[in-house]
């Protein structure tokens, strides 16, 4: 709307990165091992030349994952889009774009100091694409998320920042400023972390609803072939029509545009929302424009169709769904 950028700014964070729409953004984080919680890092564990280099080849392998998730965000309409990442991935995720702000630090001993200066000026934190599931760097992002909650940064977690979850619970749990988007695996590996019940399949409806009262009304997305959401009170279905292509990456390409709507919809509030909490909503139409872009890409990129070309459709795909 023409205000000052210090209004517009949003977070994301991803890959072993956290990517951080600044003014209209989000951010992503992870985990390690699924029983085995955090290990307490020993000392400075982080700064041992093993830890560091394990550290930098978890993040060295996903650096599309964050890219993707930074880049939709801005595409939707944030105007800055930070990447907190590993000292070795920040080189690789730069170079793929001159309009993100990377911060190489998720892998430093001041990791959670970083970021946390930056969170007075972010809309929105994404937390978990590319991150990997490195102990070390969980550690890092569990700091950070526990510095986002208490400056009531909203923050839409994702990919491994999910597997963090399912391993700690009590780091989300009633948190109402928190959407979990997780694919397949990611909701059975949650759900059943979090309920202790093996996932009851014939029930999709009511197993997002269940999953999201346990967690305390954590809004919830479980993204499939209909992707359905829950506040706990309230459940809805997305079917859009997308496409049948998988291509890796268009779950970020989700999670980073939900970063900006996420903000948006607490700006609008919930008498603009029709009666609907506004993460629901937000969620609702980060679903709806993923599905919209996937469907373009392949009307024009048939079995070829990557994320890169859903990333490209975001502008139009947000034309024809929602006024603006
Ligand atoms: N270009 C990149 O750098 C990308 C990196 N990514 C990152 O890769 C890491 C691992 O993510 P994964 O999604 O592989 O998570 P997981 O390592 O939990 O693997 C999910 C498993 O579930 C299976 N699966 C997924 N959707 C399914 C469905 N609908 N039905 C049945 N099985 C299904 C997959 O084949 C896989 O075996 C994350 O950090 C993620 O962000 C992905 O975001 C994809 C793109
Ligand atoms: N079977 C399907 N049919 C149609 N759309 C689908 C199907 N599965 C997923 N989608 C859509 O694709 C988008 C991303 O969901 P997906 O399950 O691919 O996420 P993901 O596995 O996290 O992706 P990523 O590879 O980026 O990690 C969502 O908008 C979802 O609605
Ligand atoms: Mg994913």
């Amino acid at each position: 709307d023409g205000s000052k950028r210090e209004e517009c700014e949003s977070l994301v964070i991803a890959l072993g990165a956290l990517v951080a729409p600044v003014r209209d953004g989000c951010c992503s984080l992870g985990a390690g091992s699924r029983f085995s919680g955090l290990r307490p890092l020993e000392g400075s564990a982080l700064q041992s030349p093993r830890a560091r280099h394990l550290c930098r080849r978890q993040s060295l392998r996903y650096t599309g994952a964050p890219y993707f998730a930074a880049i939709s965000a801005l595409k939707v309409g944030a105007d800055l889009s930070h990447v907190f990442c590993t000292q070795e991935a920040a080189p690789v995720i730069k170079s793929y774009s001159p309009e993100l702000i990377v911060h190489p630090v998720l892998d430093s001993p001041d990791a959670v100091q970083d970021v946390e200066k930056w969170l007075p000026r972010l809309h929105a934190l994404v937390v978990g694409p590319g991150l990997g599931r490195d102990d070390g760097l969980l550690r890092n992002v569990k700091g950070i998320l526990e510095a986002s909650k208490a400056r009531d940064v909203p923050v839409v977690i994702d990919a491994d920042g999910l597997w963090l979850i399912a391993e700690q619970p009590a780091l989300i749990q009633g948190y109402q400023k928190a959407v979990l988007t997780p694919n397949h695996a990611e909701f059975r590996r949650l759900s059943e972390a979090v309920l202790r019940d093996p996932l009851d399949s014939s029930d999709p409806h009511g197993a997002v609803l269940r999953l999201s009262q346990a967690l305390g009304n954590v809004t919830v997305v479980r993204k499939g072939e209909r992707d359905v959401i829950s506040d706990g009170r309230q459940v809805l279905e997305c079917s859009q029509e997308g496409s049948s292509r998988r291509c890796g990456g268009q779950g970020d390409l989700l999670s980073g545009s939900l970063g900006v709507l996420v903000h948006w919809a607490l700006l609008a509030g919930p008498e603009k929302t029709d009666g609907f909490s506004p993460l629901l909503v937000a969620a609702f139409g980060a679903c709806s424009l993923t599905r919209q872009c996937s469907h373009q890409a392949f009307q024009k990129h048939g079995r070829s169709t990557t994320t890169t070309d859903m990333v490209a459709e975001v502008g139009p795909a947000f034309a024809r769904l929602f006024e603006s």
